[in-house]
């Protein structure tokens, strides 16, 4: 029951709900049940058939419709006297700029992705009101609260980045089905189905100057006087057969590796073109992309089912003709996404065919899109207790009540009899970049670096800022707004093109940037250091950026690499190979806690042997909680007074 002071706090509240799936359901009702009367929601996504099992303010008939709204009706119905307003948005929309944040009295985030919960953080920070972060992945969950001043913002910590493989793991010596997933989603659905302009590894191991023009770069491209199924067999033993006999010949490699197998499309399809089933033709009669289905042209059903060589080579052949003849526009275009359909069929095949290739074993197509999508099944329950939990949090927070602000975790596996582990909030990182005035530092080639490389590789991709604009001394460089005059924008695009010496204003060894984000109104210092060289696989980029860093999930794994799913992915929590430890701590985005330092609220009592050392990976490319052994140098940080 709520004390009278918590109901008349719930009562004057106005909140900002970011989310209207998993967690944003749950909270949704919660918050209305609770009491709360004046709820806003910003949801950019429409249902889908698949949230229906775990969202359950939608029902079928839903299907398309805006979550945001949906989520209002439903509440609306038991409890109508709430004011409730629905966004239809993407939250980093210029509409929901400083302004609109200070309306409220508390933000409560129930988002799926990195980037909007950084902006979200920023926004929060600028307008100066509380937020309370959450995440799930399966069992597994999270809640932290974020208020300015007092406790870490959401960016205090670097964030994990996506687990990522060495490049040639992947294109020449793969272990796992994974990295066989890995080339057959990056590389070659990337190289056959999208932008050929972008960057692609798949050839680098096969380029021999001695081999016939058959090899060549161009294999990959459709000739006009070529059948599709012509087209299908010349990849399909391109990079199964000749890029395998290539990589056979040198002996290195293999001597301490099983030797992979080349595989060629005559040895295991007849001669004549894969025949279909007659289901053909349903494809074309559908208009929705998810029908469009190698499987149900060859008469397969079963998802669960793993295919045999010459199945998965059907599919193979099978998917690239139905890309080049019932989705002619999206080739070209085409990123791998999870929900469509032969898309995961076709990166299923070409990973089966090359897993088989190496000795690794064969996966169905369920698995495959699991792996290959990066997915936790998620759990509704865990979704409720942590909207529960945001609740809490929020009630806590409207009451200013500080000493009592606490970080939750929702464990897999009870760890001394507990599976909400609350801890305290640290005090925000002196050196956090966007809650404090730390300057950053920039190594950088300035005479050969091009303003546009800083632009995109450092301002936008690593410190996730939308409306930049950057400054040396009282020289403008570049700014992105919609209010800007045609001579301005000529302006900043000739800028963006000039290396970052040359600029009317030089940026040389020494200069120090002032960046800023109108939006998110963040500012940064960069300080700017010349570096002529820079090595390739470990600083991709061309330019090293320095008080600030992604923690890799991959410990030792310092070389070029290549992610497994950076979209809606969801990373498998790993539990089974736990050590037994009975000092387990809490390793919050990298860095560790004791779990003596929990919460005194929450009976601690000791149970040697009892935790294992589960990982939990939140939504996306985000936080990693993770169980593991001790670490005494986090008990000098100090906790939240
Ligand atoms: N930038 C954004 N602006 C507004 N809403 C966002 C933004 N990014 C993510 N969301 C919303 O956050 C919600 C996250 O919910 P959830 O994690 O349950 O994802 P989902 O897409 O519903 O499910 P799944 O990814 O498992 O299919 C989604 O409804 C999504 O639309
Ligand atoms: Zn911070």
């Amino acid at each position: 029951m709520a004390s009278q002071q918590q109901l008349s706090a719930i009562k004057g509240a106005k909140v900002l709900m970011v989310g209207a799936g998993g967690i944003g359901c749950e909270l949704l009702k919660t918050l209305a049940l609770s009491g709360f009367q004046d709820i806003h929601i910003i949801d950019m996504d429409t249902i889908e058939v698949s949230n229906l099992n775990r969202q359950f303010l939608f029902r079928k008939s839903h299907v398309g419709l805006s979550k945001a709204k949906v989520a209002r009706d439903a509440v609306l119905r038991f409890r109508p006297n709430v004011s409730i307003t629905s966004y239809h948005a993407n939250v980093k929309n210029q509409e929901f700029n400083v302004d609109f944040f200070k309306q409220f009295s508390v933000v409560l985030n129930g988002l799926d992705n990195l980037d909007a919960r950084r902006h979200v953080n920023r926004l929060c920070l600028a307008a100066d009101v509380p937020l309370v972060e959450s995440g799930t992945t399966g069992f597994l969950g999270q809640v932290t609260v974020h208020v300015k001043g007092k406790t870490e913002c959401y960016e205090c910590q670097p964030k994990p980045a996506p687990k990522t493989y060495p490049v040639c793991t992947i294109t020449s010596t793969p272990s796992k089905f994974v990295h066989c997933i890995v080339w057959a989603k990056d590389l070659l659905f990337a190289k056959l189905f999208g932008d050929k302009n972008q960057e692609n590894d798949l050839n680098v191991r096969s380029s021999d100057p001695a081999s016939s023009s058959d090899h060549a770069e161009d294999i990959f491209e459709l000739n006009k006087d070529e059948t599709i199924e012509h087209y299908g067999r010349r990849v399909f033993d391109h990079v199964f057969g000749y890029n395998i006999e290539v990589a056979l010949s040198n002996e290195d490699t293999w001597k301490n590796r099983n030797k992979p197998r080349p595989i060629y499309s005559r040895d295991i399809l007849p001669d004549e073109p894969t025949k279909q089933n007659g289901n053909a033709d349903k494809n074309c009669a559908t208009d929705g992309q998810s029908l469009i289905s190698a499987m149900a042209s060859l008469g397969m059903k079963n998802p669960q089912e793993i295919w045999s060589l010459m199945e998965n080579s059907r599919i193979f052949i099978e998917a690239i003709k139905l890309f080049f003849t019932k989705r002619e526009k999206d080739v070209g275009n085409l990123a791998f996404d999870k929900d469509d359909q032969l898309a995961v069929e076709f990166v299923t095949a070409a990973a089966n065919i090359r897993a088989e290739s190496f000795g690794i074993p064969m996966h169905s197509l369920f698995e495959s899109k699991g792996i290959a999508g990066n997915i936790v099944h998620a759990v509704a329950t865990t979704n409720a207790i942590i909207a529960g939990l945001i609740v809490i949090e929020a009630i806590k927070v409207l009451q200013n009540d500080a000493n009592n602000y606490r970080m939750t975790y929702c464990l897999e596996h009870p760890s001394r009899k507990m599976l909400l582990m609350p801890v305290e909030p640290f005090e925000p990182n002196k050196s956090c970049y966007v809650c404090s005035e730390t300057p950053l530092s920039l190594e950088i080639n300035t005479h050969s670096a091009k303003l546009r490389d800083l632009v995109e590789k450092i301002v936008k991709a690593k410190l996730g800022m939308n409306f930049p604009l950057i400054m040396h001394g009282a020289a403008l460089l570049y700014e992105v707004g919609d209010d800007l005059d045609e001579d301005m924008v000529a302006n900043y695009n000739a800028n963006l093109e000039k290396v970052l010496s040359e600029l009317p204003s030089p940026v040389v060894s020494g200069t120090i940037l002032s960046v800023e984000d109108l939006q998110q109104e963040l500012s940064c210092n960069i300080n700017v250091k010349h570096r002529d060289e820079f090595d390739e696989e470990k600083e991709p980029d061309g330019m090293v950026l320095s008080g600030w860093q992604e923690t890799s999930l991959e410990k030792g794994d310092s070389s070029k690499t290549l992610g497994n799913g950076e979209s809606t992915s969801k990373t498998l929590p790993s539990t089974k190979d736990a050590d037994k430890n009975d000092d387990t701590d809490i390793v919050v985005s990298g860095r560790k806690r004791k779990l003596d330092e929990a919460s005194s609220a929450v009976d601690i009592s000791s149970e040697a042997n009892s935790s294992k050392k589960p990982e939990v990976l939140d939504d996306d490319d985000d936080d990693l909680v993770m169980l593991d052994d001790g670490d005494s140098a986090i008990n000098k940080k100090k906790r939240l007074q």
